[in-house]
């Protein structure tokens, strides 16, 4: 029977990953996927690292019968539809399934969302290889990059070329708990669909999509190229003509709120990138925050960031990466902008000059569990750059790196990136 959208099948969602923004990403995939019903299955699995957490006194659904005693994380999310230790105070919709099984989560949904902190991707797609539907597609929400001794990737790339799928990117100014509390936001898209999912692959025989299904391979031809232009690892399979195009319009509506808008481009690595690189950038703010220079000293660390955010773009992502992605899109400038005014990266960074600690024990004291990721992009990029003799080309980048190490002092900052002075502006 053909369904309202024309097509026989619905998508199946699930959010691989729990915490501040994943939470917040499964709320606005649920109302969309209940708003939705002829597109996608209205359930939305949420896959949730299994935690035993004691519910506060000051919450509502604090019970008497059970005080302080630790319950299921899953559990509590399940009965209260809150997930009360990574964003506490928002109701999420009923049809979200906290599941504390990945691979029974991740089953037969042709719709993959990745949100979780990066160090944690590994074990996870380690663990889902080979157990996904063939012709699932992705998007990862992570704010990060990849960095081995052959270089540089981005996650999804990264997730793609492990599990044989196609996997876009989101980021944007997007501080979750704000738009957990649904105050307006912008974010950015990038998904660049397979050729093939342009001429549907035939229908299979088999009439559930698990993994033992086989489906035609795509021509030659039709090899996807990855960020940088070249033929894509990920040995992709078609989606079948009896679901939904996976198209800019698909996850448009899958992810696009009253509350949070969307805007669809191709460039999967400037998007990525951006949302990565710019948590290097918050340290250097909350720096120099802390150290009471005001705002002046952080429009300029933001201005010498974003100059370094499209240079490594350009540098080790060739042409294939615009500049406009970072000078006019969401997951550019704007992330740049909201990340350096309240992003967790920056308070922490602030806070540990003001109170002469290091960032990562304000990240222990202050965060009940929410990982940063600019400590560990800072090391990872330096790591790279260092490898390559680049450091001093990236002065900022290297100056954070320096200081979260104790090699450096925030006074050293403008000394540290003066070189930038002497540089012409570019002609754009
Ligand atoms: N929070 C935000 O405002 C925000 C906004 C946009 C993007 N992001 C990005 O989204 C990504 C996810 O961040 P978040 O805020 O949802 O996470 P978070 O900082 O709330 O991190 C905690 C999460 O990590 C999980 N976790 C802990 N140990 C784990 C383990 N060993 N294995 C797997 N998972 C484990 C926890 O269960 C929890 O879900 C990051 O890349 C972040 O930069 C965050
Ligand atoms: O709180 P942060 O520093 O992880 O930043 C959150 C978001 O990335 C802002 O867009």
């Amino acid at each position: 029977m053909a369904l309202l959208g024309g097509h026989e099948k619905k998508h199946k969602v699930t959010i691989v990953g729990s915490g501040n923004w994943g939470s917040t990403i499964a709320k606005i995939i649920a109302e969309n996927t209940r708003a939705n019903k002829e597109l996608f299955e209205e359930e939305v699995q949420m896959w949730v690292y299994e935690e035993d957490v004691s519910i506060p006194k000051t919450s509502p659904h604090y019970d008497e019968a059970v005080g302080d005693a630790p319950q299921k994380l899953t559990h509590i999310i399940n009965k209260y539809h809150e997930n009360v230790k990574y964003l506490p105070g928002i109701a999420l919709p009923s049809n979200i399934v906290a599941n504390p099984s990945l691979v029974d989560a991740v089953q037969d949904s042709t719709i993959l969302i990745f949100n979780l902190p990066h160090q944690f991707i590994r074990n996870v797609c380690d663990q889902i290889r080979g157990k996904i539907v063939p012709f699932a597609r992705g998007i990862s929400c992570i704010k990060g990059v990849n960095v081995s001794d052959e270089g540089v990737s981005l996650f999804s790339e990264w997730i793609g070329d492990g599990l044989n799928i196609y996997v876009g990117a989101l980021s944007g100014a997007n501080i979750a708990s704000e738009i957990a509390a649904e105050k307006w936001s912008e974010t950015t898209i990038a998904y660049d669909p397979p050729p093939m999912d342009n001429s549907r692959a035939p229908t299979p025989r088999s009439q559930s999509p698990n993994v033992t299904m086989t489906v035609t391979e795509p021509p030659a031809d039709m090899q996807h190229r990855d960020a940088r232009g070249r033929k894509s690892k990920a040995k992709l399979t078609p989606v079948p003509a009896e679901y939904p195009p996976l198209d800019h319009e698909c996850f448009r509506t899958l992810f696009h709120r009253p509350y949070f808008h969307v805007q669809m481009v191709s460039d999967v690595a400037g998007v990525s990138l951006g949302g990565a690189l710019k948590n290097i950038v918050a340290l250097a703010a909350g720096f120099v925050d802390g150290r009471g220079w005001g705002d002046n000293a952080k429009a300029a660390v933001m201005r010498i960031g974003l100059m370094e955010m499209v240079k490594f773009g350009k540098e080790f992502f060739g042409e294939t990466v615009r500049t406009g992605t970072f000078t006019e899109s969401s997951a550019g400038v704007a992330d740049l902008i909201t990340s350096c005014s309240g992003g967790r990266n920056f308070r922490c960074a602030k806070k540990a000059v003001e109170k002469g600690i290091t960032v990562d024990e304000v990240e222990k004291q202050d965060l009940n569990g929410q990982k940063l990721q600019g400590t560990s992009t800072a090391f990872e990029v330096n790591s790279f750059l260092k490898a390559r003799g680049l450091e001093m080309d990236y002065p900022l980048f290297t100056a954070v790196n320096s200081i979260l190490l104790g090699k450096a002092s925030v006074d050293d900052i403008p000394n540290l990136v003066s070189e930038t002075e002497k540089k012409p502006l570019s002609i754009l």
